[in-house]
């Protein structure tokens, strides 16, 4: 038992990723095919090891940088998952990343300066 057992660390990167898509269900100009320069925020909640650290920033970055936004990057996200929004693309990020190993708490994705989608893991009861 130590003194900051009630505290919660979280650790963080960002990503900036170039992809197209199209949503077939929007009245207005996103049902065509256009793009976006989305940034990527991803966190890992946890414990800290005996170098006082959640996760090693370069490895996190690495690791999700590699197995999740590098393939989507300067692709058709149409071709990656339907319907592909921003909240279903944060969706995919944390269970592509989970495949992988990589277990992420929260994943927020930016789909323009003035828009994000943010999904995170529900408390275990
Ligand atoms: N809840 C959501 N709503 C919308 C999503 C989404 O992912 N989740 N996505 C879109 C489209 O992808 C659209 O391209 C988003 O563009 P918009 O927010 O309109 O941004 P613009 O840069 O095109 O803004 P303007 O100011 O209108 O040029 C739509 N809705
Ligand atoms: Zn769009």
């Amino acid at each position: 038992m130590s003194e900051d057992d009630d505290l919660l660390v979280t650790v963080s990167q960002e990503f900036e990723f170039h992809a197209a898509h199209l949503l077939p269900w929007h009245p207005g100009k996103c049902a065509n095919l256009h793009g976006h320069s989305y940034r990527v925020q991803v966190d890992v909640e946890g414990a800290l090891d005996e170098r006082g650290i959640v996760v090693d920033f370069d490895e996190l970055a690495a690791m999700v940088w590699g197995e999740v936004i590098e393939p989507l990057d300067h692709t058709l996200l149409n071709d990656h998952l339907d319907n592909p929004t921003a909240e279903r693309l944060a969706i995919y990020i944390l269970r592509k990343a989970e495949a992988s190993g990589i277990n992420l708490s929260a994943v927020r994705v930016w789909e323009t300066a003035k828009s994000l989608a943010a999904v995170r893991r529900r408390a275990q009861e």
